[in-house]
């Protein structure tokens, strides 16, 4: 499957939220969206899930343009938004027999995926309790099997690991990994680490522009020869207007993570990269400025 943004724009009112976006996304790998508060992230997944028209330029799913016929999209969509409802007075089963009965699941159908997917989520010890029982984190798994009801072909997911514990955030984010091999998976979050770890395509958004796409290891090959490490005696802070990544109190004083151009400190040393380094580097104009 492929999904092409073509020359994409949304602007509220005089507000540009999206602009001249324009990518290719496939399967055969988890796509992670990336970017700070702000960035678009959630309004280009509107765009993608037809939930909003673009103001400028178009969408295509296999060619199919989704703005002029929405329903090619949603019939092969699983959309996990930033905040799901909650019906506290349905158990677990019940709300998944709900969401499938909604997307036309046949019953016998629906029950066996409803098995399967509480199985997956570990949580088939408690799909009788009631939803008010759950605590955020087995909300959220619930969230995620209702997503993937209907075995959705392209699979969008905002901020999924939110609630989640790292164990069960690691589970999710490799079972949305394996989920990829043949389906368009799309996952925006803040965590790094989770696109570190699973995303074998990078999206990074900045004030509505695509500032880099790409893998893991291209972006951290953009931000090579930036990333210093020095020590300060305890006590002493980086300098102001540093771009400091890390800073870690050691034995032997204040370890410092900086992002710079140049060398920050006369005792600064190039360190390799890490991807948070990285979307600092990319994200902080001041950085090519310095
Ligand atoms: N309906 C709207 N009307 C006006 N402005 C909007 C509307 N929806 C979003 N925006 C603005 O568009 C910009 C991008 O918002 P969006 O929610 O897409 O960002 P985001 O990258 O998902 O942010 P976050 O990481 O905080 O969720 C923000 O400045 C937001 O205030």
């Amino acid at each position: 499957m492929k999904l092409v943004i073509n020359d994409v724009a949304v602007s509220f009112g005089h507000k540009n939220v999206l602009q001249d976006l324009s990518m290719t996304l496939e399967s055969g790998g988890l796509i992670g969206l990336i970017g700070p508060n702000g960035a678009g992230k959630t309004t280009l997944i509107k765009v993608i899930t037809t939930l909003l028209q673009p103001t400028q330029g178009t969408v295509l799913l296999d060619g199919v343009d989704i703005g002029r016929h929405p329903n090619v999209m949603r019939q092969v969509l699983g959309y996990l938004p930033q905040t799901v409802p909650y019906y506290p007075q349905l158990s677990a089963k019940a709300y998944l027999q709900y969401v499938a009965a909604i997307k036309g699941l046949p019953s016998k159908r629906g029950d066996q995926q409803i098995i399967a997917l509480l199985q997956q989520l570990g949580l088939a010890d408690v799909g009788k309790r009631k939803l008010a029982a759950f605590s955020g984190g087995m909300r959220q798994r619930v969230a995620i099997a209702a997503t993937l009801l209907g075995d959705p072909k392209v699979i969008i997911v905002d901020e999924p690991t939110t609630g989640l514990d790292p164990i069960e955030r690691i589970r999710l984010r490799n079972l949305l990994s394996s989920l990829a091999s043949d389906r368009i998976v799309l996952m925006a979050t803040h965590i790094i680490s989770d696109v570190e770890a699973v995303a074998n395509d990078i999206l990074l958004l900045q004030a509505g522009h695509l500032l880099f796409q790409g893998t893991a290891l291209d972006m951290m090959q953009a931000a090579k020869k930036q990333v210093w490490e020095y020590i300060l005696p305890f006590g002493q802070q980086p300098r102001t207007g540093a771009v400091v990544s890390g800073i870690i109190q050691e034995s032997d004083g204040v370890h410092v993570r900086e992002i710079a151009s140049g060398k920050p400190t006369a005792d600064a040393v190039l360190i390799e990269p890490h991807l948070e380094d990285a979307s600092m580097v990319l994200l902080d104009s001041q950085v090519s400025q310095r």
